[in-house]
């Protein structure tokens, strides 16, 4: 059989597939006794779709519902047409969900599955890199609110994840290089070759048809397992280590810049300045050298990131951080690093680095 398969242990283990062409492989990972499927796709890939309803139609009963572009995806609005949808077509508890698309659509699809008759069956197709690395894997499913990212949600867990690599062939450079973010925070949290891949030579790392790409795919998807399986519901780690809470490492001012930039910013590019943000964060707390701090602007920039943000003053990126889920009552916690794969919890930083920390990600600090 053709793929690599990354096994996600725990409560309810699943694999990843990842190689190219894999479409057949989705019923295997939708399992016995499925009759109907609906496929939640990212409307604007109708082409691509064609291959996976040709695997679909011969084996299930199958409802496709095409959804909004991009983060206009992540709504209650969205979600609750697709339980009407669900609901006229009768699906029952042993039918299944399948998403098709980028990470916003992961999350929409991954949540209406979640909800619906509290909980079927879905298999997430990823099909830009940042949904491979990242968001199809783990069981985070989420949608927005008007006070920020990601705040209605639940976990849980797909039945499996399928990777192909070639519907990177399509994806415009610009979604690509946004979630190479994920990937170079795989770099720096946990693996170091990732980091060193992405420096020594940025357009292969960036190549969908080369080999150095799967290479960083995988090594990012083993990060994100390895987190997960040790702490599925971000309840914390043990000896202070930050447990899930790692994966969101620059997510902080991350999430606070796409809110306040009303979602039209790619939540990559958003990590990456994020990244850069609590790297500066966490040298002005003591916790990180001067070297690795600055190396974070030279990999996410290597590739094309952007790496300050001047877009939204102090105050209003503060006030949006503290709904940040990490946020206990009035403290603000952050996820920084001691060195390059050991991060630690940052609680209640002074609001003098906070601001200091900003103006460098401003550019006006140093
Ligand atoms: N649940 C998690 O653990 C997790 C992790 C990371 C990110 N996320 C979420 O993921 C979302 C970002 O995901 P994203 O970066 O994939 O963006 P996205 O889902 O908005 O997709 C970006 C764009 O690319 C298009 N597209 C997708 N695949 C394509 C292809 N193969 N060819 C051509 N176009 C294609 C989409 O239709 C969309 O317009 C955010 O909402 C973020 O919060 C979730
Ligand atoms: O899987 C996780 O856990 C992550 O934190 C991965 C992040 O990259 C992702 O953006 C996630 O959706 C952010 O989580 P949130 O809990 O802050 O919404
Ligand atoms: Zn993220």
């Amino acid at each position: 059989m053709s793929g690599t398969v990354l096994h996600v242990g725990g409560a309810s283990p699943y694999d990843v597939v990842i190689g190219r062409g894999l479409a057949d492989r989705l019923p295997s990972l939708l399992g016995d006794g499925v009759q109907r499927v609906a496929l939640l796709h990212a409307a604007e890939l109708g082409e691509l779709v064609q291959s996976v309803l040709e695997v679909l139609r011969p084996s299930y009963d199958v409802l496709a519902l095409g959804l909004p572009s991009g983060e206009q995806a992540k709504s209650a609005d969205v979600a609750f047409q697709c339980w009407e949808a669900l609901g006229e077509a009768g699906f029952t508890r042993s039918d299944a969900v399948v998403t098709f698309g980028g990470g916003a659509t992961t999350d929409l699809g991954g949540f209406v599955a979640a909800t619906w008759l509290r909980g079927v069956k879905v298999v997430h197709v990823p099909t830009t890199l940042l949904a491979m690395v990242d968001a199809a894997v783990g069981g985070k499913t989420g949608i927005n609110t008007g006070a920020g990212k990601n705040l209605v949600g639940s976990f849980h867990e797909p039945a499996g994840v399928l990777v192909d690599l070639d519907t990177l062939l399509t994806l415009p450079r610009d979604e690509l290089v946004a979630g190479m973010g994920e990937v170079v925070k795989c770099g720096f949290i946990a693996d170091p070759v990732i980091l060193d891949l992405v420096e020594k030579d940025p357009e292969a790392a960036t190549d969908p048809a080369g080999p150095v790409l799967p290479e960083l795919v995988e090594r990012s998807i083993k990060v994100k397992i390895d987190v997960v399986v040790a702490d599925l519901k971000e309840t914390g780690g043990s000896d202070g280590h930050p447990g899930r809470e790692t994966l969101n490492y620059g997510h902080t001012m991350a999430h606070a810049i796409e809110r306040a930039e009303g979602y039209t910013m790619r939540h990559g590019e958003a990590v990456a300045i994020g990244c850069c943000y609590v790297a500066e964060l966490a040298r002005l707390e003591g916790h990180l050298d001067d070297a690795t701090a600055a190396r974070h602007a030279r990999a996410f920039g290597a590739v094309g990131l952007p790496t300050t943000y001047d877009g939204t003053g102090f105050d209003e990126l503060l006030a949006a951080m503290r709904v940040d889920k990490k946020a206990r009552g009035n403290t603000l916690r952050f996820v920084v690093l001691d060195d390059i794969g050991k991060p630690v919890v940052l609680a209640g930083p002074s609001e003098e680095n906070l601001r200091a920390a900003y103006d460098v990600m401003t550019g006006a600090g140093r």
